[in-house]
């Protein structure tokens, strides 16, 4: 390939940080500027006129889909495979460097990794073991202690305990890594610290590394923590050139250890050059005027402006929704618009502040049968602590259950181990029992020791107690109570951390999933929990899209970093879910909620629909919010704020739970209860329920042959019949 090819689609920013002669760079822009493309294309650079060999490349990106891409379009550039270059996440690469000199670093060939359920599984057994009350100490809480010590790259022997607590995590961190360290296990903090620690203390091979990897490059290098920064640090320490692009306003990882000071460090430790880029590619130009606005709400910017030659495109479209059914109804909408004016699928993405937000999102687009894809993370009925309180509602329905059996045996902990269990299995076997009548019987035949007998007998009592307390309730009531009483909401609620709050959330979004759940008429099942259930295994195996297949984007704020997307929608976002409740406790966390707000809307190529809803149902609670503070921050000509109009309106009775409906507002509906209505779609039925006034108001009909349905009023085209 042509030298001039490589340089051709850049602007002379781009082409000056791409052709730079080898030196240590920063290539500091902010979003949809090109950084990637540049990353890209400079590799392309040293291999044609620097004469590279890909075996001296290596190349650090946030994620394994981010780094798979890279290397497909480094390919498509030059036009030639690159299997020698080395590109990945840091996690990645460390890994390869452990299993390559696995002796040098102390560890047997066959090293495992050990993921965080493990890592807690683990530390719990030590605590029994050292005496120390997990209920005071959770094992979850020590994990993130030790991992957080990884992350600044200290060993127990670099820490100088506080106090009586510290010293006491810190005899667990000891136990803990003696523990891994005979067991030939690794956490992940540990692959990354090991690795630090190898490079380290092995000079030659050190060098090696130097030599071989003479060129480096980071992408997203704002989110990078203290252990990640001193890995670079050592490998880059040689002869070698490193380039890092990243951009200050997009750090959105502080609350996982990363640092944006690393980048004024990399400045001083590497005598490196800055680069800005200027121009943005990705946005129209009111897109890209408000997403400046609001990050100019922040202090302590490194300062870079962004322009565009772009169109002004369509404003900013608000959309303020009565509740969150009504905001998954206004989106879904929309994409369906998208899909018939002849778009894909694929280039419209949602993005939310929690996990637990897509659960609404994912039933409005099963309902339309339009196909989803969750982006780095997992569909709401497939996640772990979703699926533990399923398997306790489905044993406590089905005594036969033994994949729930097994399941929640031992979940939370209740000192039932793997001998015991196998007992259990052993008698199933011999006498084709089920786990659970099993169970029951090695406790009658006294086959097990006192301590593993009570444990499995408390066990049955469990489910058998709970089994009586449902039959009164209602499904929601009964999924909160099994939740409650199985131990598993104070087995996560002792999670610290993000992802111990996000478990706790899905939890509650599960019981808020009960009170919304409608048994379909057409089917008979003995109970609602039997119809749930049924609901919830079919929904799990149904619907995920296939990787090529044409669907919704959906994931976290997060997973959208360094992402594009032709259509984007931000969904709930308001005060106290974003930004999120916790950011107002800690401080710097509102600078970062910002930051997670800005990379959001500059993910949008040409329109962004940004929602927020009045009241919202989630985590078992009905809330009341108001908009965020970001849109407030939005400059008015860059927005338009979406209403429906009708000529009714009313006070507002909000509260879609509550059973008693007025009069008044079933006139305002021009329908009466039990009145016979035609739908256009669904045929015939009879008005069960009315809520809300005006535009937001919406009515409940059963429809002969498709069931209860909620539906928009001033969309329904219900005619009387
Ligand atoms: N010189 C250019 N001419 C045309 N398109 C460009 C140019 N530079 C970048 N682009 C396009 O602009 C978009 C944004 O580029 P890229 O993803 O590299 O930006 P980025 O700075 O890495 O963004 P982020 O900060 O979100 O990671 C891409 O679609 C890219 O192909
Ligand atoms: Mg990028």
């Amino acid at each position: 390939m042509d030298v001039s090819e490589l340089l051709d689609g850049l602007n002379d920013k781009q082409r000056e940080a791409v052709a730079a002669p080898l030196s240590n760079m920063l290539i500091l822009a902010g979003a949809g500027s090109g950084k990637t493309r540049v990353l890209v294309h400079r590799i392309a650079w040293l291999m044609q006129v620097e004469h590279a060999s890909p075996y001296s490349i290596f190349a650090v990106t946030f994620t394994n889909k981010a780094a798979k891409e890279m290397r497909t379009r480094v390919e498509e550039t030059l036009q030639s495979p690159v299997g020698g270059m080395w590109i990945g996440t840091f996690h990645g690469l460390s890994h390869r460097i452990l299993r390559a000199h696995h002796r040098e670093a102390n560890l047997p060939e066959s090293f495992q990794i050990l993921d965080s359920d493990d890592q807690q599984r683990m530390i719990r057994r030590l605590l029994k073991a050292m005496n120390i009350d997990e209920k005071k100490w959770p094992a979850k809480q020590l994990s993130w202690y030790i991992s957080a010590r990884k992350d600044e790259g200290l060993r127990p022997k670099d820490i100088q305990a506080y106090d009586a607590t510290e010293q006491l995590m810190l005899n667990v961190y000891t136990a803990y890594q003696e523990a891994c360290d005979r067991a030939g296990l690794v956490d992940f903090a540990e692959i990354l610290l090991r690795c630090y620690e190898l490079l380290q203390q092995q000079p030659t091979l050190l060098r090696h590394y130097q030599q071989r990897f003479r060129h480096m490059l980071v992408d997203e290098f704002q989110d990078t923590n203290s252990i990640q920064y001193q890995w670079l640090r050592l490998l880059a320490g040689g002869e070698n050139n490193i380039m890092i692009v990243g951009d200050d306003d997009q750090s959105i990882y502080g609350w996982r250890g990363a640092k944006i000071e690393n980048i004024k460090r990399f400045l001083q430790d590497f005598d490196a050059d800055t680069i800005r880029l200027e121009q943005n590619y990705r946005s129209t130009a009111t897109i890209l005027k408000a997403s400046n606005a609001l990050i100019q709400n922040n202090s302590e910017r490194m300062g870079k402006s962004l322009w565009t030659e772009g169109n002004q495109g369509e404003p900013i479209s608000i959309y303020a929704a009565f509740n969150e059914l009504d905001e998954a109804r206004f989106t879904i909408g929309k994409i369906k618009s998208w899909l018939q004016d002849g778009n894909a699928l694929t280039d419209c993405a949602i993005l939310y502040r929690n996990n637990a937000q897509s659960r609404v999102l994912e039933e409005a687009l099963l309902q339309e049968g339009l196909k989803y894809r969750i982006y780095g993370g997992m569909r709401f009925f497939e996640r772990q602590e979703i699926k533990d309180a399923l398997s306790y509602l489905r044993l406590i329905s089905n005594r036969n259950d033994d994949a729930a059996f097994e399941r929640v045996i031992n979940t939370p902990a209740r000192g039932i181990g793997d001998k015991t269990l196998s007992h259990i299995r052993d008698c199933a076997r011999n006498e084709s029992l089920p786990l659970w009548y099993a169970a029951k019987a090695v406790i009658e035949q006294q086959h097990l020791a006192g301590r593993a007998a009570t444990a499995v007998t408390r066990f049955i009592e469990l489910v058998e107690q709970l089994d009586e307390k449902l039959v009164e309730l209602e499904l929601a009531e009964q999924a909160k109570t099994t939740i409650e009483h199985s131990g598993l909401l104070a087995m996560y609620q002792a999670e610290k951390g993000e992802k111990g709050r996000a478990r706790v959330e899905n939890l509650e979004e599960l019981i808020n999933a009960c009170g919304q759940f409608e048994l379909p008429v057409e089917e008979e099942f003995s109970s609602p929990l039997q119809g749930f259930l049924a609901y919830t295994s079919l929904e799990s195996g149904e619907g995920q899209a296939d990787e090529h297949e044409d669907a919704v984007q959906m994931m976290t704020l997060h997973s959208a970093k360094g992402l594009e997307f032709p259509l984007v929608f931000m969904v709930g976002v308001e005060e106290g879910m974003f930004p999120s409740q916790q950011s107002h406790e800690e401080s710097g966390r509102l600078e970062e909620e910002r930051r997670l707000c800005y990379v959001g809307m500059t993910r949008a190529m040409q329109k962004l629909y940004i929602s927020h809803a009045e009241s919202r149902r989630l985590y078992g609670q009905e809330k009341y919010h108001s908009p965020s503070r970001f849109l407030r921050e939005l400059p008015e000509e860059c927005i338009e704020e979406i209403r429906i109009k009708t000529q009714v309106s009313r006070p507002a009775s909000t509260n879609r739970f509550s059973a008693s409906v007025s009069h008044a507002a079933f006139e305002d509906s021009g329908f009466n209860l039990s009145q016979r209505v035609l739908h256009p779609k669904f045929g015939a039925g009879t008005v069960l329920n009315y809520e809300g006034s005006g535009a937001q108001s919406r009515i409940q009909v059963n429809f002969d042959d498709v069931g209860t349905k909620w539906l928009v009023t001033a969309y329904a085209r219900l005619q009387a019949i």
